[in-house]
C-alpha cells in the first residue's frame, strides 16, 4: 500500500481503456481503484463491439443460409429458413452479460477496487466519486488515468426517441425489425448495421453527407465494398446530403439538405431511422479545470504518445488519459493498448503508442480492414521525406481457399516504400479481412520490408496467401 496516497493509481472509467490500465496496474503490483458510473466494460462490452458482433454473427448465418445462389455453387438447396428476432437479440444481450461478468471477476481477482459512481478530478492527484445515492468521497492517488470514453454524436435538428429514431445504443437491443429503415452515416456503424438489417429482411436507405459513400475508407476499397455491401443488396443511397431534421413517429420524417447549399432537397418518410454520425468524447464535468487542462475544439483530452495529459503542450505530472476520450483512434484495442502504455510510463518503463501499426476492421460480410497509412498520407509522407510509394493489389479470385468457399470478391492493397521496401499500410476488402490484416499490422509494428516478407512461407490453401502474393508482387516491383 502506498503510504502517502489512498491508491497508487485511480482510473476513471471502466471501458476497455480503463479496464486494461487497471488490470496492468494490478499486475505490476500497484494499489489500484477503478471508478465506473454506469456498467463495467463501457461502450465496447455493453453498447458496442460485443453486442454488434453477436448480431452480425447471427444475421450473417441467416444471410448465408438464405443466399440460394451462393449455396447453389456447392449443390446445396435450403428451404424455409426462419429466425426469431427476440432470440437473436437475446444472444447479444446474454453475451454482453457474460463478457461484463468476466471482466468484473478479472478486476476483483487481481485486487482492483471497483468504486461505482461518477468520478471527477478534485485537483492534482485527487478524485471525487459521487455514488448513485449522492454521497461523495474524495480519494488521493499518485497517478490518475482518465478513461471516460465516448457517446453517440447526434447532430442538431435530429430528435432521438429511442424507438423510431435511435443511435447504436438502442439499435443493439434489436427491439424491432422495421420494414424500411434509413441509416444516417456510411461509417463503421452505418455499414455494420446495414449488414444486420438487410440480412434480416429490412429495406435500407443510407444517407451520407459527404460526396462519396464510405468516405473514411480507402477509395478503391470503398468502391468495391459499396458494390458488394450496398448496391448488391439493393440498398438505396444518397450522398452529398445532410439529414438536417429528423422527427420521430410513424412515419419518421427526414429532411435532407444539400451538404453545400444547405437547401432542402428531399423529404423521406420511413419506418425507423438509425443515426450513425460519429461519436463525441465524454469529457464534460470531469474536473479538468481543477488542473487547468483544456479539452480541444471537439472535446478531446490532449495527450502525448505516452498518454500523458497535456497542459499548454506540456505533460501534467501524474495525469494520464486513454481511449476514445483522447480521440486518437476510437477503437477498443487502441484504448486497451493506450491503457497499458500509460501504466508502463507510470512504472518507469518509457513506452509510446505506435498508432501506425494499430489495425481497424468493419465486420460486414465480407469484412473491410486497414492498417497504417492511407495511400494519400503515404504519398504525402514520401513527398516530405523523399521516397516513392509503391502500391500492389492481390485479388481473392486468385486464391484457392476463397474460390473453394465460392466467396472470392475483393482484394488487398499493400503500400510500401519503393527504396527500402518498408510496409506503410494495407487496405483489404474480402473474406476474413479482419483476421488477415493482423499479419500486415505485425509487419508494420516491426517496420519490416517486403524484401524479407516475400520469403515468409504461408500455409496452403489459406486466405493468408492473398497477403503473401501482395508481398511477392511488391518485392518483384522493387527488385
Ligand atoms: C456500435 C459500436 C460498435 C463498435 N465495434 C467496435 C469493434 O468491433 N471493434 C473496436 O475495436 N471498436 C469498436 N467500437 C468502438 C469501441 O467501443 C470504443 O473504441 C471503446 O469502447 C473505447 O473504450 P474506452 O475505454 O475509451 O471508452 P468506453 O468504452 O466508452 O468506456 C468509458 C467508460 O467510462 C465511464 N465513464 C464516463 N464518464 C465517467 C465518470 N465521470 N466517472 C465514472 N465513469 C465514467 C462510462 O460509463 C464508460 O463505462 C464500437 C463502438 C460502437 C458504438
Ligand atoms: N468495427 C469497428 O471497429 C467499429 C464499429 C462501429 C463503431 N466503431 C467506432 O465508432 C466510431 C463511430 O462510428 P460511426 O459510424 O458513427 O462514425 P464514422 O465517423 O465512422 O461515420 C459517420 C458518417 O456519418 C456521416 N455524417 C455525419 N453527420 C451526418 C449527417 N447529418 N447527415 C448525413 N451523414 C452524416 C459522416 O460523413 C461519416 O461518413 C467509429 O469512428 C469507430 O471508431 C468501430
Amino acid at each position: 500500500m502506498s503510504s502517502e496516497f489512498d491508491y497508487d493509481v485511480i482510473v476513471i472509467g471502466a471501458g476497455y481503456g480503463g479496464f486494461d490500465a487497471a488490470k496492468h496496474a494490478c499486475e505490476k503490483g500497484l494499489k489500484t481503484a477503478i471508478v465506473e458510473a454506469r456498467d463495467l466494460g463501457g461502450t465496447c462490452v455493453n453498447r458496442g463491439c460485443v453486442p454488434s458482433k453477436a448480431l452480425l454473427a447471427a444475421s450473417g448465418r441467416v444471410r448465408e443460409i438464405t443466399d440460394t445462389d451462393h449455396l447453389q455453387n456447392f449443390g446445396i438447396q435450403v428451404q424455409g429458413v426462419s429466425f426469431d428476432r427476440q432470440a437473436i437479440a437475446d444472444h447479444a444481450a446474454n453475451l454482453v452479460d457474460t463478457v461484463r461478468t468476466n471482466l468484473g471477476n478479472t478486476l476483483k481477482r487481481l485486487g482492483a477496487e471497483i468504486l461505482m459512481g461518477r468520478g471527477r478530478l478534485a485537483g492534482s492527484q485527487r478524485v471525487t466519486v459521487t455514488a448513485a445515492d449522492g454521497t461523495e468521497k474524495t480519494y488521493s492517488a499518485r497517478d490518475v488515468i482518465l478513461a471516460t470514453g465516448s457517446d453517440p454524436f447526434v447532430p442538431p435538428g435530429i430528435e432521438i426517441d429511442g424507438k423510431t429514431v435511435f443511435t447504436s445504443d438502442d439499435a443493439l437491443k434489436l427491439e424491432t425489425l422495421p420494414q424500411w429503415i434509413a441509416i444516417i452515416g456510411s461509417g463503421y456503424i452505418g455499414l455494420e448495421f446495414s449488414d444486420v438489417y438487410t440480412a434480416l429482411g429490412c429495406e435500407v436507405t443510407m444517407i451520407e453527407a459527404l460526396d462519396r459513400l464510405l468516405p473514411t475508407f480507402d477509395p478503391d476499397v470503398a468502391k468495391v465494398a459499396q458494390r458488394s455491401l450496398l448496391d448488391g443488396r439493393d440498398i438505396e443511397t444518397r450522398t452529398g446530403v445532410l439529414a438536417r431534421k429528423i422527427t420521430p413517429g410513424s412515419p419518421v420524417v427526414i429532411e435532407l439538405a444539400d451538404f453545400e447549399t444547405k437547401e432542402l432537397v428531399e423529404v423521406l418518410e420511413v419506418d425507423a431511422c438509425l443515426v450513425a454520425t460519429g461519436r463525441i468524447p465524454s469529457t464534460k464535468n470531469l474536473g479538468l479545470e481543477t488542473v487547468a487542462v483544456e479539452v480541444d475544439r471537439r472535446g478531446f483530452i490532449p495527450v502525448d504518445d505516452g498518454m500523458r495529459v497535456l497542459r499548454d503542450s506540456k505533460p501534467v505530472p501524474h495525469l494520464f488519459a486513454v481511449g476514445d476520450a483522447t480521440g486518437k483512434l476510437m477503437l477498443a484495442h487502441a484504448a486497451a493498448a493506450q491503457g497499458v502504455v500509460a501504466i508502463e510510463n507510470i512504472t518507469g518503463h518509457p513506452r509510446s503508442v505506435d498508432y501506425r501499426s494499430i489495425p481497424a476492421a468493419t465486420f460486414t460480410h465480407p469484412e473491410i480492414s486497414s492498417v497504417g497509412l492511407s495511400e494519400a498520407d503515404a504519398k504525402a509522407l514520401g513527398g516530405q521525406e523523399g521516397f516513392e510509394v509503391g502500391s500492389v493489389r492481390s485479388y481473392f479470385k486468385a486464391n484457392s481457399k476463397a474460390l473453394a468457399e465460392a466467396d472470392a470478391d475483393g482484394f488487398a492493397k499493400v503500400l510500401f516504400r519503393k527504396d527500402t521496401g518498408e510496409v506503410l499500410g494495407a487496405h483489404i476488402f474480402g473474406l476474413h479481412a479482419a483476421d488477415l490484416i493482423q499479419e500486415v499490422a505485425n509487419a508494420i509494428a516491426r517496420r519490416q520490408s517486403v524484401k524479407e516478407l516475400a520469403f515468409e512461407v504461408h500455409t496452403h490453401p489459406t486466405l493468408s496467401e492473398v497477403i503473401e502474393s501482395a508481398y511477392k508482387q511488391a518485392a518483384t516491383a522493387i527488385a
